[in-house]
């Protein structure tokens, strides 16, 4: 059953059709749809989905709001791969204001989707890295397929886990967050379930099935997504993170980044081994601000968690004459040169001081004009 009113009529979008959206029955169907660059978010972008959740959330015609990826032909589908980090790159380097009021709006935005009044319901289907996680994570049904790509890789770009990442990853069970804050390690649909990180997983091939169902169905009620969902789900198969969780939980919850990477060192495994690698090629620095981050986070609400997150990437992308930051390297190595040979600085944990951690995690505002005090 539908409701009975009509929709109210959209504002105006501004990102050029890479936001679409419309209603169907009572569900609001927001599409990411820029499929070449796996639908990494811009700011129009962002300001796009704000202002149409923003909407919905108060017209009554709409129960439930389904978020999704427009898929590449040909090729494996794609949530969102996260910020447009091409833009990062760009406007650290032209100084370019944007780049702050991104990081602002696109914080309030995953703020907005944790606290949104109705069902939101994030189809995880493929790429979902980063800030495809922030506008996720907080949605009363998260959805994960065969093909789902799980992440939060800002450590590869020498970023930490933002994007609310600081609250979700250090709510993961045992020492999971860590884990998955410093290697950006990839999680299929099992292992997502496990990790907390994902709600249900059905099989992509039934997606048009469920989202056909939530079309035709009363969606007044959060329980009633799920039993939609639920009629549809299927077992995500055995998750690998199992067979790990004793020993992320035995190397991860060192106290400090020298002592993971020694309790790694000291076991003999596949899994230290290739946990060790993976932590060897990330920047020193910003592993050890990551790690301080989750451990911060864990004891913090949402909206703290994000207003510290500001704090961080402002210090991220602060750029001093002469030096680069180690995201903007991050990114260089990347995807701008793609000579995956970033020069972290420094070069090695060792050099890692706590001032230098701790710096990060001075707020350059007062309080009481922080861009994200409205957060509660
Ligand atoms: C506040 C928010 C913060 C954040 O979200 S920070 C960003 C976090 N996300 C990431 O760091 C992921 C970056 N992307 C990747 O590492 C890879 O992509 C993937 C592993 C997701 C997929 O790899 P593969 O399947 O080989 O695809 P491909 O050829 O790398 O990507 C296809 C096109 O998509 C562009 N793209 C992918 N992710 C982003 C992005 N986050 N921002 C901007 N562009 C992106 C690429 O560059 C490329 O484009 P071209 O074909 O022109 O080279």
């Amino acid at each position: 059953m539908s409701a009975d009113t009509t929709s109210r009529p959209l504002p105006a979008l501004t990102a050029g059709g890479h936001v679409l959206a419309d209603v169907r029955g009572a569900v609001g169907f927001l599409t990411l749809n820029r499929p070449g660059a796996l639908n990494a978010l811009s700011l129009p972008m962002v300001r796009d989905l704000t202002t149409v959740l923003l909407h919905w959330a108060s017209d009554p015609a709409v129960q439930a709001v389904v978020l999704q990826g427009q898929g590449r032909e040909g090729k494996p589908p794609a949530l969102c791969a996260g910020g447009d980090i091409r833009f990062f790159h760009q406007a650290a380097l032209a100084g370019d204001p944007r780049l702050e009021d991104f990081f602002t709006e696109d914080y309030a935005l995953n703020h907005l989707v944790h606290r949104y009044p109705k069902p939101y319901i994030a189809v995880m289907d493929g790429i979902t890295m980063g800030g495809g996680m922030g506008i996720s994570q907080g949605a009363s049904l998260r959805i994960v397929t065969e093909h789902s790509r799980l992440a939060m890789p800002e450590t590869h770009i020498g970023l930490f886990p933002d994007v609310g990442g600081g609250w979700f990853l250090s709510r993961c069970p045992g020492h999971v967050g860590e884990y998955l804050a410093m290697t950006g390690e990839t999680l299929g649909a099992a292992e997502a379930i496990e990790a907390g990180l994902a709600d249900v997983h059905v099989r992509a091939a039934d997606l048009p099935a469920l989202l056909a169902r939530l079309v035709s169905d009363d969606l007044s009620a959060a329980e009633s997504v799920r039993a939609c969902a639920d009629a549809v789900a299927s077992p995500p198969g055995s998750s690998s993170l199992a067979a790990r969780r004793d020993a992320i939980d035995l190397h991860f919850s060192q106290p400090t980044l020298a002592g993971i990477t020694a309790s790694l060192a000291g076991e003999a495994s596949e899994f230290a081994r290739h946990t060790l690698a993976a932590l060897h090629k990330r920047s020193p620095l910003m592993l050890a601000v990551t790690l301080a981050q989750i451990r911060r986070a864990r004891t913090m609400t949402l909206a703290d968690d994000l207003r510290m997150e500001r704090d961080l990437v402002r210090h991220c992308f602060h750029l001093r004459p002469g030096t680069a930051s180690e995201t903007v390297e991050g990114i260089r190595a990347l995807v701008i040169d793609k000579d995956h040979q970033p020069r972290w600085n420094p070069a090695h944990c060792a050099d890692v001081t706590e001032a230098m951690v701790a710096a990060f995690f001075v707020s350059p505002w007062p309080p009481h004009v922080h861009p994200l005090r409205a957060l509660v």
